[in-house]
């Protein structure tokens, strides 16, 4: 069993559709990025990655590379699922936390989480996931941007 971690920001700006954790919430701006700039699947993904030791997201999918502009960041966590499994890791569980001011992400929790444990081959229950504000503190609490953490354990397929 290996435990990983992840972190990661985008900047909320004008004209740009807002998509978390693979749902598009309707608000009146979105997150900025290379990719669809999913906050939530990027920091998962980053946890993935880190609990076998393969880096991170930036590594896998480079914001240089036009194969991942707007790329849809669902095909780059079913990638990174894909790249455990060849080493023949499977997801135990996934615990998340969206951090922003606004909009309230609570509508949306259940589908995120059907969503990623689609991607993620397991069960709705072995995926997680809050939200929280920042109390107005900071750059989330200023609604500048959205920020998530991530942590999962994965478990050797033998
Ligand atoms: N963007 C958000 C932020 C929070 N929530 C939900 O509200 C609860 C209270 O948030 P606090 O930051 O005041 O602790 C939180 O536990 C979430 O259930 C949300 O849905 N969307
Ligand atoms: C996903 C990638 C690649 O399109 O781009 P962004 O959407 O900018 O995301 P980020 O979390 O900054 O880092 C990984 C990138 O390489």
């Amino acid at each position: 069993m290996r435990i990983g971690h992840g972190y990661d920001v985008h900047r909320l700006v004008e004209g740009r559709p807002l998509i978390v954790g693979g749902v598009e919430i309707p608000y009146e701006k979105g997150l900025l990025g290379h990719s669809d700039a999913d906050v939530l699947l990027h920091a998962i993904a980053d946890a993935l990655l880190g609990s076998v030791g393969l880096g991170d997201i930036g590594l896998h999918f480079p914001d240089t590379d036009a194969r991942f502009k707007d790329a849809d960041s669902s095909l780059l966590l079913e990638h990174v699922v894909q790249l455990l499994r060849e080493r023949k890791y499977r997801v135990g569980n996934i615990d998340a936390t969206i951090v922003a001011q606004r909009p309230k992400m609570r509508p949306y929790i259940q589908q995120m989480r059907d969503n990623v444990a689609k991607i993620c081959g397991v069960e709705a229950d072995q995926v997680n996931i809050k939200a929280t504000t920042e109390e107005g503190l900071g750059f989330t609490g200023r609604g500048e941007a959205i920020a998530a953490h991530a942590v999962c354990l994965v478990e050797g397929m033998n």
